[in-house]
């Protein structure tokens, strides 16, 4: 089957190479690849991914067939930038500065995060990621790793956050050994793991994430990264993540589908990020979905508030939520018993945390304090 490789991050970039699996193995030679196109810059003809797809549409799954006539590459035709494109959609994060000042630290860490990767994809192209894909260790089932412990449990599966700083926060934990951490977690009934790899604001780094693979934890491993380009997904997977986070607030539609595309197809899962109801409805209009995150931190404003989480899934949303099978995450601001129960209570069936556990003595031995009782291990 011929597969449309395209993504909007910035650019659009578009390969209509051979049969889906096996091209992920090798690399795409440059022919395959049409030319990059920076988005917000000029305004030009149709992107050759729409002159490309259409003419071959016929040979094309329907998944992408939609996806070349999706409204937002007719926005692209009709010469709006991506952050034209992702305005209409709510999304208040500029991808490129307008002005010298950022509205908020999102929007910083944003723009610092588009220098970092244009950066990196000159001195490692995405062909050159995709030749160490095969050397990765295979990717594990994270949604699988949160289902069994949930019903192993009756709790919330946990992901626990190896995180030694934030920006609301700052420095979380000075003696900081992220291995240590990991296997505490793992002991003591973590289902997964997240792993922060920004290094600016969060003093992550993907060294961390490989060092943990290697350690031999078994938990699934979510790479936590401020995702704006395809790029990265294909660097986290090339470094060992099971799992990769998109956030709704920062991504427009075209760029979610493109991406999570690219994740199936790479084994990776996707957990779509949202804070507020039209976040949710845009990420429960996109087919494939199967975990969505709702963060009780605004990362806007830092202010965190848990009720987020129980009025998005209250009503007609949570009813399609539960009819399509997805599973929810409650993140951040979870401290004590009760706040994992209210979350449950939510319909919540894994929680994302982070301080609370890694400001203890012992994080491993902090888990029971949190669910209240033991959480076994699979
Ligand atoms: O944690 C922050 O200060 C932060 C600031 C800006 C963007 C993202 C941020 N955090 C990412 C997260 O959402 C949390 O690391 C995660 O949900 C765990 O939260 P917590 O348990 O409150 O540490």
């Amino acid at each position: 089957m011929q597969s449309l490789c395209l993504s909007a991050s910035a650019r659009v970039r578009v390969s209509i190479p051979g049969p889906t699996s096996p091209r992920l193995a090798r690399s795409l030679s440059p022919a395959e690849w049409a030319p990059e196109i920076p988005m917000g810059s000029v305004r030009r003809s149709a992107p050759l991914c729409c002159t490309r797809g259409l003419q071959e549409a016929s040979a094309l799954d329907n998944e992408t067939y939609s996806l070349i006539n999706s409204i937002e590459v007719r926005e692209w035709e009709s010469g709006k930038s991506i952050d034209d494109i992702a305005a209409n959609q709510g999304i208040r994060i500029r991808r490129h500065p307008s002005t010298n000042t950022p509205r908020n630290i999102l929007e910083k860490i944003i723009w610092d995060k588009v220098i970092e990767v244009s950066e990196l994809k000159k001195e490692k192209p995405l062909t050159l990621v995709k030749e160490t894909l095969a050397d990765a260790p295979p990717a594990r089932d994270f949604v699988g790793a949160l289902k069994a412990s949930y019903e192993r449990n009756g709790v919330p599966a946990l992901i626990a956050e190896v995180k030694k700083a934030s920006p609301s926060k700052g420095v979380l934990r000075e003696d900081f050994d992220p291995v240590e951490i990991a296997k505490a977690y793992e002991q003591h009934g973590a289902a997964c793991l997240s792993i922060l790899t920004d290094e600016k604001y969060f003093q992550g780094n993907f060294k961390i994430l490989e060092a943990v693979r290697k350690a031999g934890v078994q938990c699934p491993l979510l790479c936590k990264e401020f995702i704006i380009d395809s790029w990265q997904i294909y660097y986290a997977r090339s470094k060992g993540a099971d799992a990769v986070l998109l956030i709704a607030g920062v991504l427009p539609d075209i760029d979610i589908k493109l991406m999570t595309m690219e994740c199936r197809e790479l084994g990776l899962t996707a957990l779509l990020e949202v804070h507020n109801e039209r976040e949710l409805d845009r990420v429960l209009n996109i087919d494939g979905i199967q975990l969505i995150g709702i963060n009780n931190r605004d990362l806007e404003t830092f202010e965190v508030d848990n009720s987020i989480t129980k009025r998005l899934l209250e009503g007609e949303r949570g009813e399609i939520v539960r009819k399509k099978g997805i599973i929810v995450v409650g993140e951040s601001g979870l401290f004590t018993p009760d706040d994992v129960s209210y979350v449950q209570n939510a319909d919540v069936k894994a929680v994302l945390v982070g301080e609370s556990l890694i400001k203890q003595n012992d994080p491993g031995k902090a888990i029971p304090g949190l669910f209240g009782k033991e959480i076994l291990q699979c």
